[in-house]
């Protein structure tokens, strides 16, 4: 108890000196914000044009990993380099650093929060690190993103005698996942192209069921028509409903997420559909942003961890993309280790890190509960593999007990889990086991998706129904007859328990 009461001090303690430091460094980024508005006053007037509209930052794709002078304007319906390989969007990062770090932390977090359009959004709050040449009425947005990077604090303590561990809650999203991030960003740009008169009679994806959902619901904001390719009778109900409701055209395909995306590739290059898949760079500069965000949560420290699920794995680029962006604009000192959890049943990345990324080999990705990575031919592993070495990385998998485990056990401590974040989550208990993750490191889990979409597999789990499985947290619950006693039996036996 006493030493509860130290603790209860000390924290209040922290919180005061924490709350003075914020008012003495608040006071001095306003300063460093006037002064680099007056530079940014100066370069707008050089170019004889308002603050506003002078464009004084760009962005342009590039070859992901080859000849440095191929480059293609973002205006462009593009999505391969010349040689075939993978494009990125590349950010004029001389410009960008002609702005100190204080400018842009004191930018970002004056923007949060505020119903500014459309800075409001945590996608469009780093608009300049984002799609600095889109006009802000072009944008298509849901005020995405500055979602909760929730204090795990009773699940470290008590399931993994941990004291700094996070869960960042991404699937707390307009449409229920991070692809929220990434399609703002698309959509914004191909809205903008439709107005300049580009050819572009739909967007399309291929899904395991929130890329569809997400790029139709930005989409009918927008007016533009959506067509989603879904590999049939393998995604949940609710991820199935939310393109249905937002009007896509949707084909229900009888193969798996590998075929969907091999035919809407096959189709993009056929008809004016512009492809929305993680396979179009676009989208990962809106998903970067939830790693930026991290940080500046943290109040621009970076965590010694990120834990995240990985199917087309671009998402985990992504995040590397945007701490990198952190780290070589002076916002922080250092990357985290990078950390990609996949299912067992659907694994070609663990399998190619066992080898020491000697080869790479696609698998046939066999059913899981998170059946939103049951990905077998990753079209982002040129990108995941560059981001787990730049950090230092590690693959770990889980199987389908050790998932649905883990997110039932994380639940009872007061979260919801997807199945997703529960290979993520049982990825960081084998990690604690090996002592790879020591206690006191600060860890953030990513949390992808909401659970609210995956209930069909979470009732199953708590009825027992799970073939195979032992569902060690299931919970149930106990029928009783419409009687005092029958109530009073009931609550006894399980209060005395
Ligand atoms: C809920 C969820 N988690 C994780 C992922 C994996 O993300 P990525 O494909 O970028 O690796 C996806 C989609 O693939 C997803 O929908
Ligand atoms: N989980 C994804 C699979 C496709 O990923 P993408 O990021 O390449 O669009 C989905 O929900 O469809």
């Amino acid at each position: 108890m006493l030493s509860q009461r130290n603790a209860v001090t000390q924290t209040k303690v922290v919180q005061r000196t924490r709350a003075a430091e914020g008012r003495a460094g608040r006071s001095a980024r306003a300063g460093v914000r006037a002064n680099a508005d007056a530079d940014l006053g100066k370069a707008a007037a050089r170019e004889n044009k308002p603050l506003e509209k002078a464009n004084l930052f760009s962005a342009k794709f590039t070859p992901f990993a080859g000849d440095a002078s191929e480059e293609y304007s973002l205006d462009e319906v593009i999505y391969r380099s010349k040689s075939g390989g993978l494009l990125d969007v590349t950010h004029d990062m001389e410009a960008l650093a002609i702005y100190p770090p204080e400018y842009w932390k004191a930018l970002f977090d004056e923007r949060v929060g505020k119903t500014t359009w459309p800075y409001g959004s945590g996608v469009w709050s780093k608009k300049e690190w984002v799609l600095p040449g889109i006009a802000d009425e072009d944008i298509v947005s849901m005020f995405e993103g500055n979602s909760n990077l929730f204090w795990a604090e009773r699940y470290g303590r008590e399931y993994l005698g941990m004291s700094d561990l996070w869960v960042k809650q991404c699937g707390n999203s307009h449409t229920g996942s991070f692809k929220d991030l990434g399609m703002t960003a698309l959509v914004s740009q191909v809205n903008r192209m439709r107005k300049m008169g580009k050819p572009l009679s739909a967007v399309g994806c291929a899904s395991t069921g929130d890329t569809s959902a997400a790029l139709s619901a930005y989409a009918a904001a927008a007016g533009i028509p959506s067509i989603v390719f879904l590999p049939a009778d393998k995604i949940s109900v609710a991820q199935l409903v939310q393109p249905i409701a937002n009007g896509a055209l949707v084909l229900s395909i009888d193969t798996d997420f590998d075929g969907c995306m091999r035919l809407i590739r096959e189709v993009t290059a056929e008809l004016p559909i512009y492809l929305a898949n993680s396979l179009n760079s676009l989208r990962l500069e809106g998903q970067k942003t939830a790693a930026i965000e991290i940080c500046q949560q943290f109040n621009w420290e970076v965590p010694d961890y990120v834990i995240i699920p990985g199917g087309n794995l671009g998402n985990v680029y992504a995040f590397f993309k945007g701490f990198k962006m952190c780290k070589d604009l002076g916002l922080v000192d250092r990357l985290p280790r990078m950390v990609v959890a996949q299912a067992a049943n659907a694994n070609p990345l663990y399998r190619a890190y066992k080898k020491g990324w000697d080869k790479f080999e696609a698998v046939k990705a066999e059913p899981t509960f998170a059946s939103a990575i049951q990905i077998g031919d990753p079209v982002s592993i040129d990108r995941a593999i560059y981001a787990l070495t730049e950090t230092n990385g590690i693959v770990e998998e889980a199987t389908e007990e050790e998932m649905m485990d883990a997110a039932a056990e994380a639940d009872l401590t007061g979260m919801f889990n997807c199945p997703h974040t529960g290979v993520a989550l049982a990825a960081l208990k084998k990690l604690r086991e090996q002592q790879v993750i020591a206690p006191s490191d600060r860890t953030v889990v990513i949390s992808t998706a909401h659970g609210l979409k995956f209930t069909h597999s979470k009732v199953a789990y708590h009825e027992k129904r799970l073939e195979g499985l032992e569902s060690r947290y299931a919970n149930p619950p106990v029928v009783v007859k419409d009687d005092f006693s029958a109530v009073m039996d009931v609550l006894s036996t399980r209060l005395n328990k």
